[in-house]
């Protein structure tokens, strides 16, 4: 599960070019330049109707009926004589018009309602998705000729109620978009570093679902025009004889036998212009699906594939009287799964002091990364915490509104996670993301906060801060987003700083940069921090503290030293068993025969036994609580005093 970021910035051309723009990166392709031109032409067209139409679009000439084109009339007349070029331009307008109408009725329901079902989820998105139901079952037609008739023939009318009732289909595009971007790590990141639910909507979910939304707005027009048109076609709409697209349908139809002629240009131009629209969403999708593949390295992992550790400890070995900032104890989180409810970890404690290091090491799938998660209150919305209690300056978490965690986070807790790239939207540049996140904190200007921006990218010691501001995460290297990421935390001056597996991702010469780095920001701030880690090196640079984890259970907690010289639980000690002495520093944990069991597959008493070679008939009977093993030190075996005989 580890992997290596090239210390090199990340190309991603690809990535960055998405980023430029869709509407240019349409342009590029020649299906969307000339669908857009052609949209583009007709719009400028109809406008200019005035000055480009030959004739007056009324104006009847009864000794040239039925012409073809002509060099007098370049599309031909009419039954009446009546210039169809003209007509045409002059038809385009209320043809346009009631499709903006219709797109802007749309919009205005569908994208903010959409985003914040999207994003925030919960009783809200529940209701407005039965609304959709009900309006997605009522027959449009019914209503919209009801709408004609109660506004007089209104067309405007009739398509803001075709924009209304569609918005249904079109939220449900966008909330979907918006739930997932809400699973990226940069939106739980923006979060953890305390932007407010509006910010966060507008800087970093409304931009990433800008593609579905357009896509979504032109398949609506291409249905909005034939709507329109066929509306006049029926006689409804502006009464004869101004010109609508739909009335030379009919006009032509009465004369088709005579003139089949006439029927083209009107019939032409619908088709093309419904066309037109199609070709757009299609290259719209396509475009923006790309910008999505070429940026995949930096969407969120799969929960499953993350880490964290928790341990619980009565008194987790510390050596100071200093009181616990971070209280963890019992914490029981379930997860329900396809296979039924799975109890992922079990009476999880331990406790973090300012100014100290905890670690919480363990293999992968001993319950990590959800013990981060859970004292953050992040969990997947398939977890709960089902237990136990989470205290943060004493205050309960496992109970605190969104409102209160929200407050929390940033200032009193941040998280810097193992792949910085994914923390950092790709669509900002470095400095507005992290003024943004200054600005959450603190009321500053725009320019004090840009000064604040590079204070912190000098105090995590990045060379040319001013230059940094204005890349994008994609052109800095993993080492440097990893630093701008530690700033953003440091923005709301934390008391505690979780770190899941900060150097994991990078590349080895980085990693002892980068907790050098932050020994030297916790001696200056005396925060504390909880890491979590696979990394044995990892544990002996930085933590004072160590909690080990097994199958959702902290099974040693112990100050650092005692662990390193005496590990109390067999499965510490087969962790170990290389010996950290010899271990080459920053090596992976030295695996231990077979795996940890799956939640749903844990042994009955010690969850280790099975793979414990001092297990013993009694260590099937029961759980096995956590019993002490001298000062600060606890341990989830029955038989240390085995282990002891066998040094
Ligand atoms: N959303 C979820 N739904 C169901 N099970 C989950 C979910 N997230 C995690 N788990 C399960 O919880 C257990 C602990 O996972 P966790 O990611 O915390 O382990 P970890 O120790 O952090 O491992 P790693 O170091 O590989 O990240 C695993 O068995 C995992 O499959």
């Amino acid at each position: 599960m580890t992997t290596t970021a090239p210390e090199t910035p990340t190309a991603l051309p690809a990535a960055a070019d998405a980023h430029r723009g869709i509407l240019r990166s349409v342009l590029r392709t020649p299906r969307g330049s000339i669908a857009g031109g052609f949209l583009l032409l007709l719009i400028l067209a109809t406008l200019l109707a005035p000055v480009l139409a030959p004739a007056d679009p009324l104006r009847q000439n009864l000794h040239h009926v039925l012409e073809t084109p002509s060099s007098r009339y370049w599309l031909g007349t009419d039954s009446l004589g009546r210039d169809l070029l003209s007509r045409l331009l002059y038809g385009g307008r209320p043809a346009l018009a009631g499709v903006l109408e219709g797109v802007l009725a749309q919009l205005v329901v569908a994208v903010p309602l959409g985003v914040a079902t999207g994003y925030l989820g919960g009783r809200f998105d529940r209701f407005v998705m039965r609304v959709c139901d009900i309006v997605m079952s009522v027959p449009t037609i019914v209503i919209l000729l009801g709408v004609l008739t109660i506004f007089d023939r209104s067309i405007a009318a009739a398509m803001i109620t075709l924009g209304v009732l569609s918005a249904a289909g079109t939220l449900r595009v966008v909330r979907g978009a918006a739930m997932t971007v809400r699973q990226e790590l940069y939106v739980s990141a923006a979060e953890l570093l305390g932007l407010g639910r509006v910010q966060i909507i507008f800087r970093h979910i409304l931009p990433r679902c800008r593609g579905v939304i357009i896509v979504q707005t032109s398949l609506f027009a291409a249905v909005a025009i034939g709507i329109q048109t066929g509306l006049t076609f029926l006689g409804l709409g502006p009464p004869p004889p101004s010109p609508t697209w739909g009335g030379m349908i009919n006009e032509s139809a009465v004369t088709l036998s005579r003139a089949p002629w006439l029927l083209v240009p009107a019939g032409g131009l619908i088709a093309l212009t419904v066309l037109a629209f199609g070709i757009l969403g299609d290259v719209v999708r396509d475009v923006t699906a790309q910008s999505h593949t070429s940026s995949g390295g930096l969407r969120a992992r799969p929960a499953s594939g993350r880490r964290t550790a928790e341990a619980p400890v009565e008194e987790p070995g510390s050596g100071t009287e200093a009181p616990a900032l971070l209280r963890v104890r019992d914490l029981d989180v379930t997860f329900l799964t396809p296979r039924g409810e799975r109890e992922v970890l079990t009476e999880v404690g331990f406790d973090v002091r300012a100014g100290r290091t905890l670690g919480l090491v363990g293999e992968s799938g001993s319950g990590k990364s959800v013990t981060a998660r859970a004292v953050l209150g992040l969990l997947e919305a398939n977890g709960a915490v089902t237990g136990g209690s989470v205290r943060f300056r004493g205050r309960e978490l496992t109970r605190a509104s969104r409102k209160e965690l929200a407050a929390i986070r940033g200032t009193g807790i941040a998280l810097i996670s193992q792949e910085p790239m994914v923390a950092l939207d790709p669509s900002f540049r470095i400095g507005a993301q992290l003024g943004e996140v200054v600005r959450a904190h603190t009321r500053m200007s725009r320019g004090a906060a840009r000064r604040r921006v590079l204070e912190l990218l000098e105090m995590v010691e990045l060379p040319d801060p001013e230059e940094i501001v204005t890349r994008y995460p994609f052109q800095i290297s993993g080492g440097m987003a990893q630093r701008v990421a530690i700033a953003a935390a440091l923005a709301g001056s934390p008391e505690l700083l979780i770190a899941d597996e900060p150097t994991t991702a990078l590349d080895v010469t980085v990693q002892a940069d980068i907790l050098a780095l932050l020994r030297r920001i916790q001696a200056d701030t005396g925060m504390a921090v909880l890491i979590v880690t696979h990394d044995w090196g990892v544990v002996a640079d930085i933590c004072s503290d160590v909690a080990v984890m097994y199958a959702g259970q902290v099974v040693e907690s112990a100050p650092v030293e005692d662990v390193f010289a005496r590990p109390s639980h067999p499965y510490t000690a087969a962790l170990m068993a290389a010996g950290p002495e010899h271990a080459p520093r920053r090596t992976p944990i030295k695996a231990v025969e077979g795996t940890v069991p799956p939640p749903g597959d844990r042994p009955a008493g010690c969850r280790f036994r099975t793979r414990c070679p001092l297990a013993e008939a009694d260590c099937a009977e029961q759980e096995i609580p956590l019993l002490p093993v001298g000062e600060h030190r606890t341990s989830r075996c029955i038989h240390t005093a085995h282990l002891e005989a066998r040094r």
